[in-house]
């Protein structure tokens, strides 16, 4: 079995914990409240800009320099793509991109991303890819699911956000990171490593409950 498949098998409550979570469902079915949506967006934007050194941290922590070009879309992803439309929908709500970046980060924030950047500091490419894999390849199976259902229609307030992470380019991405994860593991996977592989993957799905509940959080 393939590397993904496997951690996600093994990680079966906390995925669908994250990938079914209310926040999820608020958003699929239109009903999610404003605030919630807008602190969970502005935390995303704080997020995004750590994610980017964790690819970045990728880059040096490449053995080849194909993986080094995979980091690098990432960080493309990022700082070209992803954060540009957080600036676009936080826009349409009236905020700049000086009053996002001076927000303070929230805790969940600073323990996710510093998570992640500790598990790539202190291991090597497949620690950090395992402790990513969720975040990308957990939006990619949530803009999916939800599109399928037909969520993203014009009378959704979130369409935008869904169109984005259920297109073509982001699924793709998503996709790419799954054979380059499942890459690294053929090279450098042990029976005796999986646990510890499994391990960063579950507390990377966590994390990710732990972010949409600080959306929730947020409702006045
Ligand atoms: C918290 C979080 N996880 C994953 C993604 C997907 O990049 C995101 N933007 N934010």
């Amino acid at each position: 079995m393939k590397l993904f498949e496997r951690l996600k098998a093994d990680a079966a409550p906390q995925w669908a914990d994250y990938t079914q979570h209310d926040f999820v469902e608020q958003l699929g079915d239109g009903k999610l409240p404003l605030e919630c949506f807008k602190h969970y967006l502005v935390q995303d934007y704080l997020f995004l800009i750590q994610f980017a050194r964790a690819y970045a941290l990728g880059i040096y922590k490449s053995p080849r320099v194909a993986d080094m070009r995979m980091s690098l879309e990432g960080v493309k992803a990022i700082l070209d793509v992803e954060l540009e439309l957080h600036i676009e929908l936080c826009g349409k709500w009236g905020m700049s991109r000086d009053e996002i970046e001076q927000a303070p980060e929230d805790t969940p924030t600073m323990a996710y991303t510093r998570f992640v950047l500790d598990a790539g500091m202190s291991g090597d490419l497949l620690d950090l890819q395992a402790a990513l894999a969720p975040c990308v390849i957990g939006y990619a199976e949530i803009g999916r699911q939800l599109s399928a259902k037909g969520c993203d229609n014009d009378t959704n307030p979130y369409q935008r956000w869904i169109q984005e992470y259920s297109s073509e380019a982001y699924q793709s991405l998503a996709n790419d990171f799954s054979s380059w994860m499942d890459g690294t593991a053929d090279d450098v996977m042990t029976e005796r490593r999986y646990p510890r592989v499994l391990s960063l993957f579950e507390k990377a799905c966590r994390l990710e409950s732990d972010f949409w509940q600080m959306g929730l959080r947020a409702k006045v």
